[in-house]
């Protein structure tokens, strides 16, 4: 649809501000331009448009040169929304998107068609000016003066749309009716987009490849996990950043990592005498937030949090909504949802079992509450079809040093392959298939770091920490076990 080739130009032939630029963009697909402040995005915006001669290069609109297309054709080919600055208007908002049917007139007006009418308020509607366009469009807000250009672009019924930073002024609501709009036209309509983008997480999401300019050249061209790269993004943006998927879609997101000092105070070591043993529930609360990584009811996942808690319920406990229940429970107790990760167990607070073990290299804090009546060997799961209840392993292990993701996940793998030897130590049986369990059918695990002090790349069973975690969760848990079965020996 767009073709790029060898293009380079600028504001003066002695000073070409984008040099050598060649790309493509296929029909129905979605490209978006990104670089630094002055890196030449919308120069290049610009002479791709024809708003600005180039020096050398040329551009191709489904295979004819741009120069050959008049100025009507061009802009039934290809829709442009510049970089908007203040300015003083006299049009109204129905008079400045019906400028985009312009392409369309023979002369001004005295032809519109229903086409034309029809194609104003589909723009306008998809941008949500519909409701004041009788308004002067000086009496608009930024955002909405923005939408009313880009439902301008839109009126035009292009097959190319140029747009230089359209979500600029637009609230989250307006940038995500506004892509989400766009990226559909995309993908049912076979619109091509070039758009030029400042945040790179809108850019990542809804383009289908990504050009990094760096200086007036392209840097990086491609799908956004081949651009939005850390070492990429530190060398044109002078920025540390950290990526991490979207939760929904194969898209990378990525995160500033600020440089500012003294920004998280050090983390105070968890001890175990700061694991409280309440009435209803064991509770940890700390000073700063641990980053923890759990299979909880309440915030599993990864997180950030200072409060954690493990509430004793009833044998026979039942409920619909176990996590709205457990959420009113925590809000009751005066614990903050938000900064609370809570799990639940049949077994007395009183019977958890509290541990720290120090090595030269490590220091960590097991706690553990065990109740097998619901004893499982996952390679026999499947033969049953029983209701479970609540009667649960659950374990905490916190970490005083740094943990990695891939630490996180070997910490975890540690844990489960601890609890299972236990088990088998203890000869706790599937009740249904009389084989050793592994587990119980609704187990929880929580793995927290104060992520402060000793860094630990890996925690598997090779490494100083993983080798605590095993012996640490293996240890607390048999004992757990032994206090569970003397437990109900004497019931
Ligand atoms: N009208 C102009 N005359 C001369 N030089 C200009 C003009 N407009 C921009 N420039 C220069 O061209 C360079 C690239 O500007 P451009 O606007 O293309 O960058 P950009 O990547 O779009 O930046 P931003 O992210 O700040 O919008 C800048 O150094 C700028 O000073």
């Amino acid at each position: 649809m767009l073709n790029v080739k060898d293009l380079t130009g600028g504001y003066d032939e002695k000073h070409p501000i984008v040099k050598g630029i060649n790309f493509s963009v296929e029909k129905g697909q979605f490209l978006g331009v990104l670089g630094p402040n002055g890196s030449g995005k919308s120069t290049l915006l610009k002479a791709i448009s024809g708003t600005l001669p180039f020096n050398q290069g040329n551009v191709q609109i489904e295979g004819k040169s741009r120069e050959e297309y008049t100025a009507k054709e061009l802009a039934r080919k290809m829709a442009v929304l510049p970089q908007l600055h203040t300015q003083a208007f006299s049009h109204s908002v129905r008079e400045t998107v019906s400028i985009g049917r312009y392409p369309y007139q023979h002369s001004w007006l005295s032809t519109w068609t229903d086409e034309d009418e029809s194609a104003i308020k589909k723009a306008m509607e998809s941008t949500g000016i519909l409701s004041y366009e009788k308004q002067l469009l000086e009496n608009l807000s930024g955002g909405e003066q923005q939408r009313t250009y880009v439902a301008q672009a839109l009126a035009q019924s292009a097959d190319l749309l140029l747009l230089d930073e359209p979500t600029n002024h637009l609230d989250i609501e307006h940038q995500r009716k506004l892509l989400d709009m766009i990226r559909l036209e995309v993908v049912q309509n076979g619109l091509t987009v070039l758009s030029i983008f400042h945040d790179i997480n809108l850019a990542a999401l809804y383009c289908d490849r990504l050009l990094l300019l760096n200086k007036g050249e392209i840097y990086a061209l491609g799908e956004p996990h081949e651009v939005l790269k850390e070492h990429f993004i530190k060398d044109v943006y002078h920025t540390t950043i950290s990526t991490y998927p979207h939760p929904i879609l194969p898209k990378p997101q990525m995160t500033l990592m600020p440089e500012i000092k003294g920004e998280r105070e050090e983390s105070v070591p968890i001890k175990a005498e700061d694991i409280k043993i309440r009435d209803e529930y064991v509770e940890l609360h700390t000073s700063s937030a641990l980053k923890a990584f759990s299979s909880a009811v309440h915030n599993a996942g990864v997180g950030w949090y200072q409060y954690f808690v493990n509430r004793t319920v009833d044998a026979e406990y039942m409920c619909d909504d176990a996590h709205d229940e457990l959420k009113e429970y925590l809000m009751e107790k005066g614990f903050s949802p938000t900064n609370t990760v809570a799990m639940m167990t049949a077994v007395p607070a009183k019977n958890a079992v509290v541990r720290q073990f120090t090595s030269h290299e490590a220091d960590i804090v097991v706690v553990v509450t065990a109740g097998v009546g619901n004893a499982i060997d996952i390679a026999s799961a499947h033969k049953r079809e029983d209701v479970f209840h609540v009667g649960t392993i659950n374990i905490w292990v916190f970490i005083n040093g740094i943990l990695t993701d891939e630490s996180f996940m070997q910490g975890m793998i540690a844990i489960t392959e601890a609890k299972t030897k236990a088990m088998y130590t203890e000869q706790i049986k599937d009740i249904v298939s009389g084989t050793f369990a592994t587990g119980t059918s609704t187990d929880s695990v929580l793995i927290a770091a104060t992520q402060s002090g000793p860094f630990y790349e890996y925690a598997g069973s090779a490494t100083a920490v993983g080798k605590l975690i095993g012996r640490g969760v293996y240890e607390t848990l048999c004992t757990a076990l032994q206090d569970y079965k003397k437990a109900k020996e004497q019931d």
